[in-house]
């Protein structure tokens, strides 16, 4: 089978859910490209929609919690076996400061030290390298 090369990277708005120096993720579902892999919520844009807005939308989709979306901390493209992307992360909280996400969903609040013991997708690298940066020097009392 011959696979035509797309034009132009697939857009994807993914959330950074921050509360209290964690971070909100979970397993890619059995049956998605690199299933098992650990994610921050997040998906690709549907037509018309602004990264922003996919990202508010997949993140509430996905959890269950209304999302606001802040800074954009990072745009990057990255070519996976399964899809070229262009990823927009966005620094995110949730609306209500207290709400949690349906146990359902498999998401969970993870500290930045536990982050990077896990796998996730390898465009994510630069990301976790920076949160990770950053809670060092939240620590660092020096
Ligand atoms: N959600 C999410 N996707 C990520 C992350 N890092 C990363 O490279 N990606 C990539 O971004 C793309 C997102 O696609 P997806 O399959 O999650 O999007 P979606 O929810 O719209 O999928 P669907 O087509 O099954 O509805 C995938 O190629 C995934 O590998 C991440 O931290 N979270």
């Amino acid at each position: 089978m011959i696979r035509e090369e797309p034009e132009k990277p697939i857009v994807v708005g993914i959330g950074l859910m921050a509360r209290d120096g964690r971070y909100l993720i979970r397993q890619r579902p059995p049956g998605s490209a690199m299933a098992g892999v650990w994610e921050f919520p997040g998906g690709k844009c549907e037509p018309g929609e602004t990264p922003e807005q996919a990202t508010v939308r997949e993140c509430h989709e996905e959890t269950g919690l209304a999302t606001i979306a802040g800074r954009l901390r990072r745009r990057l493209v990255h070519r996976y076996p399964h899809a070229w992307v262009e990823l927009f992360y966005f620094d995110c909280t949730t609306a209500d400061p207290a709400a949690e996400p349906r146990p359902e969903t498999g998401f969970r609040w993870v500290e930045v030290q536990e982050l990077l013991t896990l796998t996730f997708p390898g465009a994510n690298e630069p990301i976790l390298e920076e949160l990770s940066n950053e809670a060092g020097r939240t620590t660092d009392p020096t």
